[in-house]
């Protein structure tokens, strides 16, 4: 979506407010620039000036007051008639500015509302694309420009040609000569305004993008603070946060000299306007064009309309910034989302599961798979052993449509249906995955295990964390299930982390269920245990399992040996023994380490 369609999709249901707003903001334009002229007559009144052009309702009033005959008698009721009209202005100020903010707050939080909506919907690949702390930004920083922006000074811009063409017609009716020495300033004030507004936008951009930055540095910082600490690198992470500090204070910096240069050469331009209106003002009324009160008004009306000509220098800045927000935030709402298509298939999803001659690469990246080809058996238990950076998550990934498979890069079917034709939220609910790295949000252990069933109850979330073997560790916390997981699950050791994901995976009750190396933190014989508990559970599910650990996969139907994205062997445990390949060679790598009691107690 183009940047000003994006604001006129979520302003225009604000556009009621912002019209009573408007109507309201001229009104009280309207009655200020009222005031300058009771002054006017007040003084003419006074001085005995010519009052016979007062308005009728004015005469009226001063001559059944018999205000004539006693001048103080005549001032109050002037300044009655200040009070009255400065009442009215401050209602419509109230009811304005209450316009605007309903305006802008309903506004802001369609426009909040839709953002995260669509952040959920875009594809895995986008997610891993852009950095988590610039999305924040995005949603917080910038649309507060916009906000900022929308609620207080949009309005002015229509406020300030509205009081500019009344100003200026006003100052007219009363003496041309002044109004001429007035005016020949606005263009040059204008051009000025104009100059700056550009040279401020290229800055902000720049700034904002510094912040962008510094916001993600803190984040990944804040996130991997368990890293750097084990590693001792603070002094690393301090001068790098510094340099980026430095750069976004020093980008703000000439930001601000750049502000403070336009409003110090504005006031100049401005002071010299209206030392020439008053001169010009002054030679009138000795030449007797105009009199005190006129004068008066004159010079009134010309601060009245000075200010915010200059202000509009501001609004225009304001705009400048708000522009450069506003297309940041339009670039996440141009991002395409997951297209869900409403008639795709809702198969049933028990059957096999076939990857047939996937040849699979990221964009702009080496081939990751090459020519993979296997098929899961509905209901059985299937094990993918393979090295790093093999190819194994991302198998899962492309089963899960995290990544769309391009159809000449081959296909996956469950069921003999090609996944490409299955509705996404269908596959995903039916395809329980334990990521690599598993992660839980900032709420208790119980929320945690059920987020994959809201429904469940308490019984069924302790049934899934025993089949998960943490129901006894999370006794053992002082708040039991009710205990708040931090962030990234601080105050869970891994292993506790990896079984509580497991536990929220088995509540999911899928008939194809992925632990990918999600047993990795947990020691052989807890592996064990969850493996005999899962088996026991498990039913009719296939499972896929994802290891470097030969005991978590040997006691699978089947296990497939990936290498370097290509199959390498496939078969049991016992069949890929006799072979005397890679399984093998691994086998008898960790035969030698720790594991060596657990795989002749379960080989026998
Ligand atoms: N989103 C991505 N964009 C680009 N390249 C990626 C992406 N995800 C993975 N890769 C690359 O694809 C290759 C396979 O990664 P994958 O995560 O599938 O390996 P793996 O076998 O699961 O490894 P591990 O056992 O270490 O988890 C790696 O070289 C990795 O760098």
């Amino acid at each position: 979506m183009k940047s000003k369609a994006l604001v006129w999709h979520y302003l225009r249901k604000s556009v009621g407010f912002f019209a009573v707003a408007l109507v309201f903001s001229i009104l009280n334009t309207t009655l200020n620039s009222l005031i300058p002229q009771v002054v006017r007559v007040a003084v003419d009144f006074v001085t005995g000036e010519q009052t016979e052009d007062l308005p009728g309702l004015l005469t009226g009033i001063l001559n059944s007051a018999r205000a004539r005959e006693n001048p103080a008698r005549s001032l109050l009721l002037f300044a009655a008639v200040i009070l009255a009209v400065a009442v009215l202005s401050g209602v419509c100020n109230y009811l304005s500015r209450t316009g605007v903010a309903n305006g802008s707050e309903s506004f802001i939080k369609r426009l909040r509302d839709r953002l995260f909506l669509h952040i959920q919907r875009l594809p895995y690949s986008w997610h891993n694309q852009h950095q988590t702390g610039e999305i924040i930004q995005r949603c917080t920083s910038d649309v507060d420009v916009i906000r900022n922006f929308v609620s207080n000074q949009m309005l002015e811009v229509f406020r300030t040609a509205f009081l500019v063409i009344l100003s200026i017609s006003i100052m007219f009716s009363m003496n041309v000569t002044i109004s001429l020495v007035a005016l020949a300033f606005i263009p040059l004030v204008l051009m000025y305004s104009c100059i700056f507004y550009s040279k401020i936008a290229k800055r902000f951009r720049k700034a904002d993008e510094a912040e962008g930055e510094l916001s993600s540095t803190v984040q990944e910082n804040l996130t991997g603070v368990r890293v750097v600490r084990a590693f001792g690198r603070e002094r690393y992470e301090i001068d790098r946060f510094d340099e980026r500090n430095d750069r976004f204070a020093n980008l703000w910096i000439r930001l601000g000299g750049l502000l403070s240069t336009y409003w110090g050469l504005g006031d100049l331009i401005t002071g010299l306007q209206i030392l020439c209106v008053i001169v010009a003002g002054v030679m009138e009324s000795v030449n007797g064009r105009i009199t005190l009160g006129e004068f008066l008004a004159f010079v009134s009306y010309n601060t009245t309309l000075i200010w915010p000509v200059r202000g509009l220098g501001r609004i225009l800045s304001e705009m400048s910034k708000a522009g450069v927000s506003v297309n940041r935030v339009a670039d996440i709402l141009a991002a395409e989302e997951e297209e869900e298509d409403a008639n795709a298939l809702r198969p049933p999803m028990n059957g096999d599961i076939a990857f047939h001659h996937i040849n699979y690469c990221y964009e702009g990246q080496k081939p990751v798979l090459k020519d993979v080809d296997f098929t899961i058996p509905a209901g059985s238990t299937f094990a993918i052993l393979g090295g790093t950076g093999s190819g194994k998550s991302t198998l899962m990934h492309l089963l899960d449509r995290l990544y769309d498979l391009p159809p000449e890069c081959g296909s996956i079917t469950v069921g003999g249906t090609d996944i490409s034709k299955i509705q996404r939220s269908w596959l995903r609910r039916n395809i329980g995955i334990v990521l690599q790295e598993p992660f839980l949000f900032s709420r208790t252990i119980e929320e945690n295990i059920r987020a994959t069933r809201p429904g469940a109850s308490l019984e069924e979330v302790r049934g899934a964390a025993r089949i998960a073997c943490v129901d006894s560790a999370i006794d053992g916390f002082g708040s039991g299930y009710e205990t708040i997981v931090g962030e990234r699950g601080v105050t869970l050791s891994g292993g506790q982390k990896q079984r509580v994901a497991i536990a929220r995976m088995l509540m999911q009750q899928a008939p194809i269920m992925v632990f990918d190396d999600s047993l990795s933190a947990v020691d052989t014989e807890t592996d064990e245990q969850i493996r005999e508990a899962l088996k026991a559970n498990l039913g009719n599910s296939t499972v896929i399992l994802i290891s470097h650990r030969i005991t978590t996969l040997m006691q699978a139907d089947q296990i497939l040996v990936l290498e370097d994205g290509a199959v390498e062997e496939i078969g049991t445990h016992e069949e890929l023994l006799r072979k005397n390949g890679i399984y093998k060679k691994i086998h008898d790598i960790q035969m030698s380490s720790g594991d060596r009691s657990l795989l002749e107690q379960e080989v026998v």
